[in-house]
């Protein structure tokens, strides 16, 4: 059988030697198609190559018609429409680690630039100007580092800035206090690390969690005089509060690679003398854009070829009789883990996951794949899914075990998630109802009934008269519709839990007013 590969963004000719020696495959290197002509094309070719160009949108890959595979030859994935390929069945690989050296070694580079207005005055001698008072720098040495996202390229950070004799102090969701000390480096909350740091890198992907994770709040925590660094994704940064941050000279100067709309010809953060920047070269090596092309190349003929990927991105194949009974519980599973972590809002350390009635006799693995891509989501994203999650959870140190038991209380079948945290135990448990789709049935020892969708709030309060009324007068002064509510007690006058769902999200001025209320003992707000 043969194959035809379309490679649409600039691939190392190095790295994709692995596809151009194989006997039974054809590939077209295209650089420059409009996407226009990427959906036109797309249906001639069984694997897809990009960089961080080319948007794969759901349209390319529903008109992709032999498309198998994906291949993006770096890390983020943000450029691929990752729900519209597993909906098709076309897998996704991609190439974590070949450029975090790289990106690594950029951020250093952009970081010393930084200190020592290298770009700045580089271009002053250029225009004849001999000036050496406005360009007095600062040193490294003893300044605090703040890292935050401590992956593969956080961690490379670390290492390099210890070399410059800086003291790095970093915040990761994953990150303790036993692996910090280890790696001799400080560790901290999100506000602590800005607080304490003279140098801000950031190097988390781009999530719903850490978009504008730096914003103007943020600055305001930080030491006068401060300096940022973005190598990792635009849009983690508020670009607008950067620039306020710098015009009053909160902060000193920035380094970006990356920006919130890529590419572009003119950007008002440029138009500041305190920025300096690139057009996303942090991967932009020989050496890292040769390991990239190489890895994605092996993967697509490994696939093509009939063998196991090893760095896939999203779907494993199951045999259609497996799939036919576990499907459905997929995504009872996944809201089952979000709804958890939203409700515990701290990094999990241990999941439990128990099947009964039913799904005793059934093979629950990618069920409990799919609870903890409920869980990680979270915190690593729209990269994790059912086949990298319990990999993903092993990397970052989280257990995770599932037993079956045959009493489901009453209920066909019923998923148990039980997830422990640094300070908390909690459980969820969630059915499907015959023709009547999922529902949550129990949250810690409370029963409910809610369908696990949209926007939820979960209250913690004391059983007494008026609470149901004075929280609902609330919501209205917010103008908050309630769509449903559930309540259950401990016992009467004690602990009690109210699941609202409501029309909109839960912002945070309803939630700090909901919280005031001395009823309360705690509130959670959920969207799924
Ligand atoms: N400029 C460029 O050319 C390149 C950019 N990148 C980008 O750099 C970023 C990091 O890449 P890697 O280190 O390979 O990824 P990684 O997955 O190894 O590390 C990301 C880390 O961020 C942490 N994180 C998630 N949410 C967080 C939060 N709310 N606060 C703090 N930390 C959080 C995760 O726990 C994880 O440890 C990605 O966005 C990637 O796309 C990567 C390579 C080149
Ligand atoms: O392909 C590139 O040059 C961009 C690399 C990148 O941003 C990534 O790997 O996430």
């Amino acid at each position: 059988m043969s194959f035809n590969i379309l490679i649409s963004d600039p691939l190392s000719e190095d790295g994709i030697q692995p596809l151009r020696e194989a006997e039974n495959v054809h590939v077209v290197m295209e650089t420059n198609l409009s996407p226009e002509e990427l959906e036109e094309r797309i249906s001639e070719f069984d694997a897809l190559l990009v960089r961080s160009s080319t948007q794969v949108t759901r349209s390319v890959i529903s008109k992709g018609k032999n498309l198998k595979i994906i291949g993006r030859a770096g890390v983020g994935v943000d450029n691929i429409d990752l729900d519209a390929a597993t909906e098709h069945g076309v897998i996704v690989v991609n190439a974590p680690n070949g450029n975090t050296n790289s990106a690594a070694e950029h951020t250093m580079a952009m970081l010393m630039s930084l200190s020592r207005n290298i770009p700045q005055a580089y271009l002053s001698l250029k225009n004849h100007q001999w000036d050496r008072k406005k360009y007095v720098g600062v040193e490294l040495r003893d300044k605090t580092l703040g890292i935050v996202g401590l992956g593969r390229i956080g961690t490379e950070v670390a290492t390099r800035a210890k070399g410059q004799r800086m003291n790095v102090v970093a915040y990761d969701p994953f990150f303790t206090e036993e692996k910090a000390e280890k790696m001799g480096i400080g560790y901290g909350t999100l506000e602590e690390v800005i607080q304490q740091a003279d140098f801000i890198t950031v190097h988390t992907p781009l999530l719903k969690e850490t978009r504008h994770m730096i914003n103007g709040k943020a600055f305001e925590m930080m030491k006068d005089g401060v300096y940022i660094i973005n190598c990792a994704r635009g849009g983690i940064i508020d670009e607008d509060a950067l620039y306020d941050a710098i015009v009053s000279n909160k902060v000193a100067g920035a380094a970006l690679d990356v920006f919130e709309e890529e590419p572009f010809m003119d950007h008002k953060l440029l138009e500041l003398p305190e920025v300096v920047a690139t057009p996303h070269l942090g991967a932009s090596t020989l050496e890292a854009q040769e390991i990239v092309a190489v890895d994605v190349s092996e993967d697509v003929l490994r696939y093509l070829n009939g063998d196991t990927v090893r760095n896939p991105v999203n779907l494993p194949s199951l045999s259609k009789d497996v799939m036919k009974k576990v499907e459905p519980y997929f995504h009872l599973a996944e809201k089952l883990g979000s709804f958890l972590i939203d409700l515990v809002d701290e990094v999990a350390q241990e999941i439990h996951i128990s099947y009964a009635g039913e799904l005793y006799d059934m093979e629950v693995a990618p069920i409990t794949r799919n609870t903890v891509k409920g869980i990680l989501k979270r915190h690593l994203g729209m990269h994790v899914n059912d086949v990298n999650a319990l990999y993903l959870a092993e990397r970052k140190g989280i257990i995770v075990n599932e037993n079956k038991t045959s009493t489901a209380k009453g209920f066909t079948n019923l998923i148990t998630v039980e997830m422990k945290t640094k300070s908390q135990v909690r459980k969820v448990s969630g059915t499907l109802l015959n023709g009547m789709g999922a529902r949550i049935v129990n949250v810690d020892d409370y029963s409910v009934d809610v369908r696990p969708e949209g926007h939820m709030v979960v209250i913690e309060h004391t059983d007494q008269p008026g609470v149901i009324g004075r929280l609902g007068s609330l919501l209205a002064e917010h103008d908050i519709n309630i769509a449903t509510m559930q309540v259950d007690r401990s016992d009467v006058g004690g602990k009690a839990i109210m699941i609202l769902t409501i029309d909109r999200h839960l912002d945070d001025p309803a939630l700090k007013d909901l919280d005031e209320l001395e009823v309360i003992k705690e509130v959670v707000a959920i969207d799924l």
